[in-house]
């Protein structure tokens, strides 16, 4: 089956209050040194999903080890603002956007719950509605991708580097049934909870392939959609940072196709290896954890 695919406005904002009716709605923002861009997240979906219309029930952001102002800078801006470290410190703490995503869950109540990456330049607030539409109109659909053109300095097709180097590539030779998704990668998703608290989650930046793999494993190309949001523009990462997040998302795919070099004692991480303009290569240690279900745990 074809994956689902529909525009931001194919719902109308009243539409979408009628029919989220006692649905609750959290928004989630994973952040790690977005101080310069969170605040404008936070506010701008306040203003308009939470005190003018109540599209949305609560805003988070998991601060991941920020070492810049971004806990107040959320905080300031009206979010619930929580350490990833310190939630849950029983069940300890790893590095990572997928870590704040999967301890997110013991900190959010929303039936429904929108990630939303912190670092967006060019974006809108209809990206949430935009998101929610299926998962408040489609029952059986369990997860909903955002997709966008990615303009950048070089043009409209100058984001989404590891998308087209390594996401689509191996779509298409292990997980082809997740061909149809345009930006596979996308920070911009939304979840039903009750759905998530059922996926192996990494704790690096392979949440987004791993959930992709394991949603149409469990549930097929039918609990899956995905919503053009129009534009988005976002901070870039150097290359060779992509490098890890490649790595990241290669450990986490490759196993859930069945090619699994380890045993069951999955390593924790890879040593990638480097070389920076210098007589000596540099080692970059990638972690590759993955968190059990969540729903596991509560
Ligand atoms: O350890 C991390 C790394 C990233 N992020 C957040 O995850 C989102 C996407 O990360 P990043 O911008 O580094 O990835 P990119 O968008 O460049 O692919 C952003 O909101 C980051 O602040 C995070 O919460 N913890
Ligand atoms: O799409 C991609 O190749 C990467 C990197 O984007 P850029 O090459 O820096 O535009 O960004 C994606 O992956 C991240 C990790 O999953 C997500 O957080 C980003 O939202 C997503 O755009």
């Amino acid at each position: 089956m074809a994956i689902r695919t529909a525009r931001w406005d194919d719902w109308t904002l009243e539409a979408l209050l009628a029919a989220k009716g006692a649905t609750t709605v959290s928004l989630v923002v994973p952040a790690r040194n977005e101080a310069g861009t969170v605040g404008e997240v936070v506010g701008r979906v306040r203003e308009r999903l939470v005190e003018t219309v109540e599209l949305v029930d609560e805003i988070v952001v998991i601060d991941s080890d920020s070492t810049d102002a971004t806990y107040d800078v959320a905080a300031d801006a009206g979010a619930v603002v929580h350490r990833s470290s310190e939630i849950r410190p029983d069940l300890g703490t790893h590095p990572g956007k997928g870590e704040a995503m999967w301890k997110s869950q013991f900190v959010t109540t929303g039936e429904v719950v929108v990630f939303m990456d912190a670092d967006l330049v060019d974006w809108d607030t209809h990206f949430v509605p935009g998101l929610l539409g299926p998962l408040l109109t489609w029952p059986e659909v369990q997860l909903v991708k955002g997709f966008y053109e990615r303009p950048g300095k070089d043009g409209a097709l100058d984001g989404g580097r590891v998308t087209e180097l390594v996401a689509r590539p191996v779509i298409s030779l292990l997980f082809p049934e997740l061909s149809d998704l345009v930006q596979p990668l996308a920070g911009e998703w939304a979840v039903r909870r009750s759905h998530f608290g059922t996926l192996r989650v990494p704790t690096g930046y392979a949440v987004e392939i791993a959930s992709l793999a394991d949603t149409v494993a469990s549930v097929g190309t039918a609990g899956l959609a995905q919503v053009d949001l129009g534009t988005r523009a976002h901070s870039h990462q150097a290359l060779l940072d992509l490098g890890g997040m490649a790595t990241q998302i290669l450990a986490a795919a490759l196993p859930r196709a069945g090619f699994d070099r380890w045993d069951a004692a999955a390593p924790e991480h890879a040593v990638l290896r480097q070389f920076l303009p210098g007589p000596l290569p540099v080692d970059r240690v990638v972690q590759l954890a993955e968190r059990p279900p969540a729903g596991d745990l509560w």
